[in-house]
């Protein structure tokens, strides 16, 4: 079913760039049926086009009639004018997936067609090689039938979690916007390690390496994460030096925090966007 449907990408930004990957890598969808659009940068349509043997096109040219899912991929204060422009031109079974951060489906729903199927989704940017962990969540009018499709696209990108809606900001929190956490932890680990006389691209390998090794023990191994960080931990050895100074500097708080101010921003995102919208219409 998913080599039938045709997928329009609004937006070329790095989320679009990393789905885009993540698809044309399982050739689960011939790659002539994904089409890419932005604004006004057509040099990066080119450049995607070039790089994934996709259609690069401008809103112009969009023919409306051959697209089966719209994939919302600009930023959040974006949506807006994107959903007026989209919405007397969409065909009833026409399926809006949206990647923005923030905005839920009834804030989608409201400017477009009653009926119209809208599925909200977060995925990371590890969808480039297959590896996100992506959340999706219906709107009021996607069936299961959409839901079905919307699941087999995504699964190009890695693993797919169905969830509640009001879960949405927590993911992101945790998913969405997680890759950058462990991004930040091996800058981190490369600045030590190159303080201590360790070449940067050794130190990122070993770090890339110890994450994708602890990663892999979580999934595949039974245990809680604690369990398994005490097996690490010998009686004041060195990774018991490393906790108290993680401990001591707040690293498990600052955690908590990142995730949690993440989710937040997620929330107030909404906000923003609603009065934006009040500004737009009212
Ligand atoms: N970057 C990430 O890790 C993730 C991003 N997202 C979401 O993905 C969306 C895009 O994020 P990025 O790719 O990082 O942003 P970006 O800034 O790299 O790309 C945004 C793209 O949208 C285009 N654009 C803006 N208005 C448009 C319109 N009306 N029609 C067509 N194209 C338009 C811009 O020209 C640009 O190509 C955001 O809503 C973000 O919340 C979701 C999950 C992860
Ligand atoms: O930073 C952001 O807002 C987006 C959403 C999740 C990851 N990147």
């Amino acid at each position: 079913m998913l080599n039938k449907q045709t997928v329009v990408f609004l937006g070329a930004g790095s989320m679009a760039e990393a789905m885009i990957s993540g698809i044309v890598n399982t050739g689960k969808i011939p790659s002539k049926q994904i089409l890419v659009s932005n604004r006004r940068n057509q040099k990066r349509l080119r450049e995607l086009q070039n790089t994934y043997d996709i259609k690069g096109i401008s809103r112009e040219e969009l023919t409306f009639e051959h697209i089966d899912i719209f994939i919302l991929a600009m930023k959040p204060k974006d949506i807006g004018s994107s959903l007026q422009y989209l919405s007397n031109k969409l065909k009833p079974n026409q399926i809006i997936l949206s990647v923005a951060a923030g905005i839920p489906t009834n804030s989608i729903e409201r400017y477009l067609p009653q009926g119209q199927p809208v599925v909200r989704v977060m995925p990371n940017t590890s969808s480039m090689i297959g590896e996100s962990a992506t959340a999706i969540c219906p709107g009021k009018h996607a069936t299961k039938k959409v839901m079905t499709i919307v699941r087999d696209l995504l699964s190009c990108l890695g693993t797919v979690y169905q969830i509640d809606e009001d879960k949405m900001d927590i993911f992101t929190g945790i998913a969405g916007s997680g890759p950058a956490y462990f991004y930040y932890l091996i800058e981190h680990m490369e600045k030590a390690g190159k303080e201590c006389g360790l070449d940067a691209a050794t130190v990122r390998q070993i770090s890339a390496q110890t994450i994708l090794g602890a990663a892999k023990m979580m999934i595949q191994e039974t245990g809680t994460p604690a369990e398994l960080r005490e097996k690490v931990t010998s009686p004041n050895g060195t990774t018991a030096a490393g906790l108290e100074a993680l401990e001591k500097h707040g690293g498990g708080r600052a955690i908590m925090q990142a995730v949690k101010e993440a989710a937040k921003r997620s929330q107030e995102m909404n906000s923003h966007y609603q009065r934006r919208q009040i500004g737009v219409i009212g």
